[in-house]
Formats: structure tokens, sequence, C-alpha cells
């Protein structure tokens, strides 16, 4: 499988963000994307996720399912734990499960690997800040996805959190997936650079 961008171009508010972008990953590879404040990371996670349309270029996934779109594909964390805060745990990872289909994976199976089976009746609006990302996290072992499309996925882990997200991301390429993570901190695992500086 191999997931790559060909002159990708993205304007935002009228602004040229980049322009000319050329990456790709293969299984088991990850891409550690990085640059100034600004420099278009978030960007081009939200243009591979296929949330903001190119002004140029594609995005393409050569290898994977014929019949499902690069989106359907891939896992989307962003900065944003994208939680309700009135659910319990195990409630928000079995709506994620439901919206995201495919087959689902075991929930407590899924919350023990983050370390939240203790908490999966607890309301999510009681989590922590480490704990919401850990939740946001299992969402991504909810349901089988081969490429992941990680914002900032470590910040407000703690040093464990952080040493159990190595392993799982480490599993994940193990197993033949792809990460593209915008990143300002190393992530722990080995990866190709792609260093954004942003429109002059
Ligand atoms: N909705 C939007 N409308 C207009 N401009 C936007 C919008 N979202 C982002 N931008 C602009 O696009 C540029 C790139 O933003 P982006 O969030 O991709 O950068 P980043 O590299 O992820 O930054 P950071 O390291 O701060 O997270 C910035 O100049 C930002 O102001």
């Amino acid at each position: 499988m191999r997931l790559s961008g060909r002159n990708l171009k993205c304007v935002r508010g009228g602004r040229e963000v980049f322009s000319g972008l050329e990456f790709s990953a293969s299984s088991g590879e990850a891409l550690a994307v990085t640059g100034p404040n600004g420099a278009g990371k978030t960007s081009l996670l939200r243009v591979v996720a296929g949330l903001l349309v190119p002004a140029d270029g594609a995005v393409a996934l050569e290898g994977g399912e014929a019949e499902l779109s690069l989106s359907e594909q891939a896992h989307y964390l962003g900065h944003r734990d994208a939680l309700k805060p009135a659910l319990s745990v195990l409630e928000n990872l079995s709506f994620w499960r439901e919206f995201l289909g495919g087959r689902p994976e075991d929930a407590g199976q899924c919350l023990a690997s983050v370390a939240l089976d203790h908490a999966a009746h607890l309301p999510a609006a009681y989590l922590s800040a480490g704990q919401r990302r850990r939740l946001s996290i299992a969402r991504l072992l909810s349901v089988r996805r081969p490429v992941w499309l990680l914002d900032e996925p470590t910040s407000a882990l703690d040093a464990a959190g952080q040493d159990l997200f190595v392993r799982l991301m480490r599993d994940h390429l193990g197993g033949g997936g792809i990460i593209v993570a915008a990143t300002h901190l190393p992530l722990g695992i080995e990866t190709r650079n792609l260093r954004m500086e942003g429109a002059k």
C-alpha cells in the first residue's frame, strides 16, 4: 500500500498556505510532518483526510481496498478530541464504532489498550485532558483502518501514555499500516520527515 500526494496546493482564506507539495509513505512507514506554527501541517492532514479540497494536485492510496475511498480507509485524529461530554467513555466509543462502520473491534479491549477500562462508565465530561486523548486514541483501534492521520497526537499524554501510544503506533506499522503525523515533538518511532516552511 502506498499513500502519496502530488503537486498539492492549499489555499485558505484566499491565501496560499503551500504549493507543489509532494510526499509518499508506504505500508509500515510513518511520515512526521514538521514546521513552524501556521506552516500548513494541519491543512495538509485535512487535505489527505478529504476534509479540505486542494486547490491543485491530488492524494492517492494505491493498494488499498478498491471499493473504498481514501477517507473511508483513514482515521483522522485532530487537535481537538471529538467527544460527547454527556456520554460515557464506552458510549463515546460505541458511537464512533457505529459512525465509522466496518468490523468493530472489542470495545473493552480497545479501552484496555489505552488503560481506560476502569473509566468505561464515567461521563466523558469528567475525563482529564490526557484521558480524553487516550479515548480519542481508542477510536483508532475501534475500527481498523490502514491510514492514521494524526495531528499532535501526543499532546496532553503523560510519559506512560506516550509509551503506550508508541507501542500502538508500532503495532499499526508492523501490521502494514501507514502513519502521517503533524508534530512538534519526536514521536518515539522511526519516521521519515516532511518539513513544511509555509508560503513566504
Ligand atoms: N479556516 C481557515 N480560514 C482561513 N485560514 C485558515 C483557516 N484555517 C487555517 N488557516 C490558515 O492556514 C495557515 C496554516 O494553518 P495550519 O493550521 O494548517 O498550520 P499548522 O502548521 O498546523 O500550525 P500549528 O503548528 O500552529 O498547528 C495559517 O496561516 C492559518 O491561519
